[in-house]
């Protein structure tokens, strides 16, 4: 039996978390969820899956969602640090970190030194920190298995084969919902249209990535980090199926690929069962169906944030955490129409330009670095 705290449990990959334990009870126990503000399908979820603790970001909700389970034994926390108390529980050994954005930093690092197995969705935070976490996770004998399909698939590839026989990893894109627009195309997209991504059903912020490639240029980041790869191993191509989720050359031209549909619950699965694997829950690849897997060059020159993203990674130190907290900053502005869609990208250049490196970071100085960095992106639009 694995017993599992999931944070953001109310979310695309929250969910699709519950229906894999809804599928293998005999498998999985849930003891901790999380939301930050939906606390009807939290309570929903509580009353089926009876953790023993739930949180909800939102303090003021807390005494709401209290008398809905007071019936049950379930302990209602709220804020930052409910998320780092669940993260840390000796009756957890699996932590998925499904919150989005940054916020997911501190309890990651709660549950490393809690030696608790890491099934990382939560990309922001290793590009954030990605540094600290590696050294966290030596320190702490603790693991983590990647979620996010191209990593996970990077992970799969790797596996039985040699570290420094790796020639390179090549990431796939799908494109997002613009492949083939050029800039002039893109003047007046709304986040109607950024968040209606071609292949996988998402949250809005990771929809929005996908969008503009800033996915992708997060994705870079954390391959770096979790691969231990210099930057010029780690390769983008766009492939619109969506079908190979990434691949691995070898030194001697050999590539391993992992392939499969587009279904996240894949992946989380495979995280969350690892080194084992059991019957899918999900639909099998037709390949017949599918027919043609086509690939091709990003087109970096219209979608700025993929070049951003290896600028700030090869720069290092501070400089990811900038990119991110920027990012974070502008898709959020993007889905309150308050900016445009081609701002993103500016803004984002705007914030690397105007920071001065800064190393030895520490998690406190990277949540300043996130402070004064989202500070200056609104000062920016005024
Ligand atoms: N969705 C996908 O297919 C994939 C997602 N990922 C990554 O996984 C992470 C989650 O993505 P996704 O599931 O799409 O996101 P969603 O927006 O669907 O869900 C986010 C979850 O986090 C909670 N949350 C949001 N903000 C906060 C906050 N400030 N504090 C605490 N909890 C918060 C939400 O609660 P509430 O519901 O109450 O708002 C929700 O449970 C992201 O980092 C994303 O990049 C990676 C690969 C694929
Ligand atoms: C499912 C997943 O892992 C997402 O990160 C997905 O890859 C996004 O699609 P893009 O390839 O369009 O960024
Ligand atoms: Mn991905």
């Amino acid at each position: 039996m694995r017993r599992l705290c999931i944070l953001g449990s109310t979310g695309s990959i929250g969910t699709q978390a519950l229906e894999i334990v809804r599928t293998k009870k005999e498998e999985f126990k849930i003891i901790a969820l999380t939301a930050n503000s939906n606390v009807e399908l939290l309570i929903e979820q509580a009353k089926e899956f009876k953790p023993s603790y739930v949180v909800i970001m939102d303090e003021s909700k807390k005494n709401y969602l209290k008398d809905k389970l007071a019936n049950l034994e379930i302990e209602v926390l709220t804020g930052i640090e409910g998320l780092e108390y669940v993260s840390t529980l000796k009756e957890v050994d699996i932590v998925l970190t499904a919150v989005v954005g940054m916020i997911g930093l501190r309890p990651t690092v709660q549950a490393i030194r809690s030696q608790k197995r890491i099934a990382l969705a939560n990309k922001e935070t290793m590009v954030v920190a990605g540094e600290i976490i590696k050294k966290e996770l030596k320190e702490y004998k603790a693991e983590i298995i990647p979620v996010d399909s191209e990593h996970n698939a990077i992970f799969q590839a790797l596996q039985g084969n040699k570290k420094d026989e790796v020639a390179r990893i090549i990431l796939t894109a799908s494109g997002g919902p613009f492949r083939g627009y050029k800039k002039e195309d893109l003047k007046d997209v709304t986040p109607e249209m950024a968040i209606k991504h071609p292949r996988w059903n998402m949250g809005k912020k990771i929809s929005v990535d996908s969008a503009t490639l800033m996915n992708k240029a997060l994705e870079v980041i954390e391959a770096h980090w979790l691969f231990d790869l210099d930057y010029d191993k780690i390769d983008v191509i766009i492939h619109p199926q969506s079908i190979v989720h990434s691949m691995v050359e070898y030194i001697d031209g050999s590539i391993i690929a992992q392939l499969g549909v587009t279904d996240m619950k894949l992946p989380i699965k495979y995280a969350l069962e690892y080194p084992k694997r059991t019957d899918n829950i999900s639909d099998y690849l037709d390949l017949k169906a599918v027919a043609k897997l086509t690939f091709e060059e990003a087109d970096t020159e219209t979608f700025e944030c993929l070049k951003l993203g290896y600028l700030a990674g090869k720069i290092g130190g501070s400089m990811p955490t900038v990119l991110n907290a920027a990012n974070e900053e502008a898709v959020k502005l993007f889905l309150e129409r308050k900016i445009s869609f081609l701002e993103i990208p500016k803004l984002l250049q705007s914030a690397i330009e105007n920071h001065k490196v800064e190393h030895n970071l520490t998690i406190e100085k990277i949540i300043t670095i996130e402070e004064s960095t989202k500070k200056y992106i609104n000062e920016l639009i005024k």
